[in-house]
């Protein structure tokens, strides 16, 4: 099983308007609400890729049992921590003109010293029972940004391989206890090394910093210009299609989950990365966030090119 940590989550709804212009009165179009938040987004990718997943985490409040009902009905297994404050929701504008997104994102509930301690154990007996474990996300209110690398520390004693898709302090802290896969974009991985990469040759050599520090793999996204990967020291890059995207959000999640997947598989790496790679492509095409058809992903499978740089 692969469990997938989501310590904000949050009801991901989209509004699709013709034109968006910021200081106007905008009707909406179409609005889609799904439960969300980085880690259901990579729960739900791992569900339609047909693996076996439960997803966990913080819930609260009536946005919390939106996001269970929700969970439900798309039949992804879950077991949550239910706190009193109320789980966020994030926004995202479309404007279907431009094509352009523009997301507002709430900052999350309180989370108590007890309800920390209560996941705590939760998330070492679900790591005994899973093969990979993923957290990803931004970190709510009442919890410290070292919050990642004690939960990964805490998953030690456990055989799971731990990923780890967040940014800022959360981010800076998780990479100290060398979690097995790392996804940082472009903005991240300048948090992470303390500068943003130029052109391809600084990307190689921030990402060789990261292996330097203990990850055995760590992909570095760059939306419609594809990805970069170190593995045991080998640099990948990799190029997807040109598409007609309709909605990125997302596409980082179901990179993850892809990634995950692949190793959950043990697929060799390039396959591994030919999967995150269409997955994530694959879920630009869709008007929900972390959302791919599997026929999508195959199609975008033969499609990605790959070179050992
Ligand atoms: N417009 C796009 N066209 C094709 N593939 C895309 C597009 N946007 C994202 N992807 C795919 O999804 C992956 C993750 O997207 P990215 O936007 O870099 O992540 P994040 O959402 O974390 O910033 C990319 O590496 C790429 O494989
Ligand atoms: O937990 P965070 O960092 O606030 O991000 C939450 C948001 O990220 C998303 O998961 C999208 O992330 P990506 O586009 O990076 O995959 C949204 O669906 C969600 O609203």
């Amino acid at each position: 099983m692969i469990t997938t940590v989501t310590l904000n989550a949050a009801i991901d709804k989209t509004y699709v308007l013709s034109d968006f212009q910021l200081g106007k009165v905008s009707r909406i179009g179409q609005i889609h609400a799904v439960a969300g938040g980085k880690g259901i987004n990579a729960a739900r990718v791992l569900h339609q890729l047909g693996i076996r997943t439960l997803a966990t985490g913080f819930v609260g409040g009536s946005n919390g049992d939106f996001i269970l009902k929700n969970l439900d009905q798309q039949q992804i297994s879950h077991d949550f921590v239910k706190v009193d404050d109320e789980s966020r929701i994030c926004l995202n504008i479309m404007n279907a003109s431009n094509g352009e997104s523009t997301e507002l994102l709430e900052k999350g509930p309180l989370i108590t010293e007890q309800q920390l301690a209560e996941f705590r154990q939760k998330i070492v007996l679900l790591g005994q029972q899973s093969r990979i474990v993923i957290f990803s996300g931004s970190i709510p209110a009442g919890l410290s940004t070292s919050v990642y690398a004690e939960l990964i520390e805490a998953l030690r004693k456990t055989n799971a391989a731990v990923f780890l898709d967040t940014s800022g302090d959360g981010l800076i802290h998780g990479l100290k206890a060398a979690p097995f896969f790392m996804k940082p974009n472009e903005d991240e991985i300048a948090q992470l090394t303390g500068k943003r990469p130029e052109n391809e040759t600084e990307l190689v050599q921030s990402l060789h910093q990261l292996a330097d520090s203990g990850i055995e793999c760590a992909s570095v996204s760059l939306g419609a210009s594809g990805s970069m990967t170190v593995y045991k020291g080998t640099i990948y890059r990799v190029r997807v299609p040109s598409i007609e995207a309709l909605n990125p959000v997302g596409s980082g999640d179901a990179y993850v989950a892809g990634m995950a997947a692949g190793i959950y598989q043990e697929l060799p790496i390039e396959d591994c990365l030919r999967l995150a790679a269409a997955c994530g492509t694959a879920n630009a095409l869709s008007a929900h966030a972390g959302f791919v058809k599997r026929e999508d992903v195959d199609a975008f499978l033969k499609q990605i090119e790959i070179v050992q740089l």
